[in-house]
């Protein structure tokens, strides 16, 4: 008897499967016929696998993308209305004016960088300049968000929790782009659950309770009456804006700081990166750069404002040539299709669908960036007609690293601010050799949202001197 129940039911465990199987099989055919053959986007040139499905990405030279709609795409996009009135309230904060407000504690950062770097050249070890970088970012955008940095620049071997926990979780970032739900998923599990599938996620929930700690502490300083303690930071900018109230819950401000600490690390960290290998690597770009800013700072501890900076041409162009050769982010940026559709090259891409392209490509033109992986500042220098050098408006057009429109990196003015102080700085001060770094380590290896480099790579390192006066 019981051998005749198993068997019934091993039987109707084949019937089960082979009937989904069959299902999920005619499903799939019924779509790809309708995807590639029917749908108003299946006259669009391109490969027929991407077409089908953009997970599958089967053409990494495809320069545009027309892809389904999908709930992920909503999600990284964000409902217009909401990212409007979110935006409105943040721009304040990253005005040019309001990161002149803060630049002593930006410089307050670079001092401390320094004086880390300094122990290296005591000791004559090869520093990561990659994670002294990431330390520098994370500091910089911490003090920036809560008026209290994390001050990760104190830790040995500039080592950051952060930056390593976001760097591993990148690593899931395709799948969470295609298949979003199953972050919903995944969050709504116990924690304990959540840590044994990954153990990043408790590091992430580490940080995030800080965050939610400092948002209360502001919120109840504010409620209080009680006097600033420090500068004032985004959350009380955002604390005084006209904002709903849904959109000042503690949760709600939280996960903003958190996008903020998120977006302004790790890029900067790439860009300085990409920079300081290119320099170094190259003698001739060095010494350009050099004899530039001993001219404009004759002595090692000389001091520009941001304004003289950004005056300095080939510094300007070093940063343009960074930003190109770093990316911003590396992965489509998606934008939905307006309701009167959107038309490319004498064809109608109807409303609603996602049409996202990526810097990589574009910084990759070789019509607009001849030898376009070659770190080349003087590209972007051109003539103003009088005999002096430029950097080019046409060319500008074309980096779209901070990304453009509506979307556009609103930490802009900030970045700048960094990388112009810090490059400023590192070169005028210091002379570099590259240890055991070869350009695989800043170099595109691979797309995880952010563009990474070949895993086993360490960064950039080097061996520091001081510049003599
Ligand atoms: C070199 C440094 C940086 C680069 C290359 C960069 C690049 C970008 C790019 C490409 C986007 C995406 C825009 C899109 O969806 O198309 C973005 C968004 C954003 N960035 Fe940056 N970023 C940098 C630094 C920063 C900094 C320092 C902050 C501020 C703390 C910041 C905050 C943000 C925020 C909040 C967004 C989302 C904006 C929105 O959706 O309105 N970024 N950034």
């Amino acid at each position: 008897m019981a051998f005749i129940e198993r068997s019934l039911v091993e039987r109707m465990d084949t019937v089960l499967i082979s009937g989904l199987l069959t299902f999920t099989g005619f499903w799939l055919a019924t779509l790809a016929i309708y995807r590639i053959y029917l749908s108003p986007l299946s006259k669009f040139p391109g490969p027929k696998l991407a077409a089908f499905t953009s997970i599958l990405h089967p053409d990494k030279t495809m320069k545009f993308d027309i892809r389904w709609d999908s709930p992920g795409a909503a999600q990284v996009t964000g409902p217009h209305e909401l990212h409007r009135i979110r935006r409105t309230a943040l721009n304040p904060f990253f005005s040019k004016h309001q990161v002149l407000l803060l630049w002593p504690y930006i410089r307050e950062k670079r001092d401390k960088f320094c004086r880390r770097v300094d122990e290296y050249v005591e000791t004559k070890k090869p520093l990561n300049l990659s994670k002294a970088f990431g330390c520098f970012s994370i500091d910089v955008v911490t003090e920036y968000a809560f008026g209290q940095s994390y001050n990760d620049l104190d830790n040995e071997h500039f080592f950051s929790g952060l930056s390593e926990v976001m760097d591993e979780l990148l690593g899931r970032v395709h799948v969470i782009t295609h298949l979003p739900w199953i972050l919903s998923a995944v969050r709504a599990l116990p924690e304990w659950v959540q840590g044994l599938l990954n153990p990043g996620m408790i590091v992430v929930r580490k940080y995030h309770g800080i965050t939610s700690d400092k948002v209360r502490d502001i919120k109840e300083e504010k409620q209080k009456g009680e006097k600033m303690a420090g500068h004032k930071t985004i959350l009380h900018e955002l604390l005084e804006s006209d904002l709903p109230s849904q959109e000042l819950s503690v949760k709600r401000l939280s996960d903003e700081s958190n996008i903020l600490v998120g977006a302004g690390s790790d890029t900067i960290k790439h860009t300085l990166e990409v920079a300081a290998f290119h320099i170094v690597d190259n003698a001739m770009i060095q010494k350009t750069l050099r004899e530039e800013l001993v001219a404009a700072m004759p002595s090692r501890f000389d001091e520009l404002t941001w304004a003289e900076l950004e005056k300095l041409p080939y510094l300007s162009v070093v940063i343009q040539e960074a930003l190109r050769l770093s990316y911003g982010i590396s992965q489509r940026s998606p934008r939905i299709s307006p309701k009167e559709g959107l038309q490319y090259k004498g064809k109608l891409i109807p409303a609603g669908f996602l049409v996202s392209m990526d810097a990589v490509h574009m910084h990759h033109n070789e019509n607009i960036f001849p030898n376009s992986n070659e770190f080349s500042p003087e590209r972007w220098l051109e003539d103003d007609g009088s005999g002096s050098k430029i950097i080019s408006k046409r060319l500008q057009r074309y980096n779209i690293a901070f990304s453009r429109g509506t979307r556009q990196c609103v930490g802009m003015n900030l970045a700048y601010a960094e990388l112009y102080l810090m490059l400023s700085t590192l070169f005028r001060r210091y002379e570099m050799q590259l240890y055991e770094t070869g350009v695989d380590s800043v170099e595109l290896w691979g797309d995880f949202f952010l563009p990474k480099a070949k895993p086993g790579t360490e960064g950039v390192r080097v061996l520091m001197k001081r510049l003599s006066e």
